[in-house]
């Protein structure tokens, strides 16, 4: 059965990609990464986006990491980043994580060339038709400088291309106007960790989160606590991640959480150029992190 718009609700792990000391896939860490993601209670995996570091890896590994992935997940969805900058490289690797056995992929709007909304809008709509794949629209705004208006999301959804989206702004009106236009026919995930009880309180069905690599059940009491109306206290179940997260981005992601995964006791390798490793700095707001996170796993 192809992946709805109803199974995309609940928690969705923003998987990085080990490597080893050589720099090559670490493919045990990973498949321990994706059992240990779905033993917690994930509702699936999201590999090789932007956390997954897609950009700096060739178009086998990719395949690889899907299919190790689908492997892992128990039947869990496997929905893969795509975060090609146009058409036919998108396509290229959507058909790709098909045949690996991907549910679905999560793909970025198109950048450096990205058009007009009536752009975006015909470019998934011949997307979908293309990859034979269920879609996920995934806006990244701080990356690709490529806002989508709702009115287009509606559009998209209502003429079948996307299934959900991962919303990945700090534009809360317009993060409403979505859920106001289009929540009804697609999925809105949240992307955003700081503003994930708030997108839930909203009417978001889930999130794709990059710190759940670490805190997959903290971040899932924190969507069940805000899904049942109770945004204070999921505010406060947030609060040393939030911490966390601001210590996590204060670089490029996911430089400073491979770190942070290492410090906790979860060792997945470094990051391929251009990332480079986190500062002197980061990586006190990482340690100062990792002591809240671990009183706070006393509270
Ligand atoms: O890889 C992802 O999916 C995510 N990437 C964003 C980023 O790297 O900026 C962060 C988000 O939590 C999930």
């Amino acid at each position: 059965m192809p992946l709805t718009m109803q199974d995309l609700s609940g928690l969705f792990t923003a998987l990085v990609t080990p490597f080893q000391a050589d720099g090559s896939l670490d493919r045990a860490a990973l498949t321990a990464l994706v059992e240990r993601q779905i033993a917690a209670g994930a509702a699936g995996v999201v590999p090789i986006g932007g956390t997954g570091e897609y950009p700096a890896l060739s178009r086998a590994e990719r395949a690889e990491v899907v299919r190790l992935c689908v492997e892992a997940a128990g039947g869990r969805p496997v929905i893969p980043g795509v975060l090609s900058t146009g058409f036919a490289d998108a396509v290229e690797a959507g058909r790709d994580f098909a045949a690996a056995g991907a549910a679905a992929v999560m793909t970025v709007t198109p950048y450096y060339a990205a058009g007009p909304q009536e752009g975006m809008r015909r470019y998934f709509k011949e997307y979908r038709d293309a990859v034979g794949l269920p879609v996920l629209l995934y806006e990244i705004p701080r990356r690709t400088t490529v806002a989508m208006k709702a009115e287009t999301i509606q559009a998209m959804a209502e003429d079948g291309s996307i299934i959900g989206m991962k919303y990945s702004s700090y534009d809360l009106p317009e993060f409403i106007r979505v859920i106001r236009l289009a929540g009804s026919k697609m999925a809105v995930l949240s992307g955003e960790e700081p503003l994930f009880a708030t997108h839930m309180a909203l009417g978001a069905r889930g999130g794709v989160l990059a710190t759940a690599n670490v805190y997959p059940e903290r971040w899932i009491e924190v969507l069940e606590l805000a899904g049942k109306g109770g945004l204070r206290d999921a505010l406060a179940r947030q609060a040393d991640l939030d911490e966390l997260a601001t210590a996590v981005f204060a670089e490029v992601n996911p430089g400073p959480l491979k770190r942070y995964m290492a410090m906790a006791g979860m060792p997945v390798g470094g990051v391929r150029l251009p990332l480079v490793e986190p500062s002197e700095a980061t990586v006190a707001g990482l340690s100062a992190a990792l002591a809240a996170m671990s009183a706070g796993a006393r509270r």
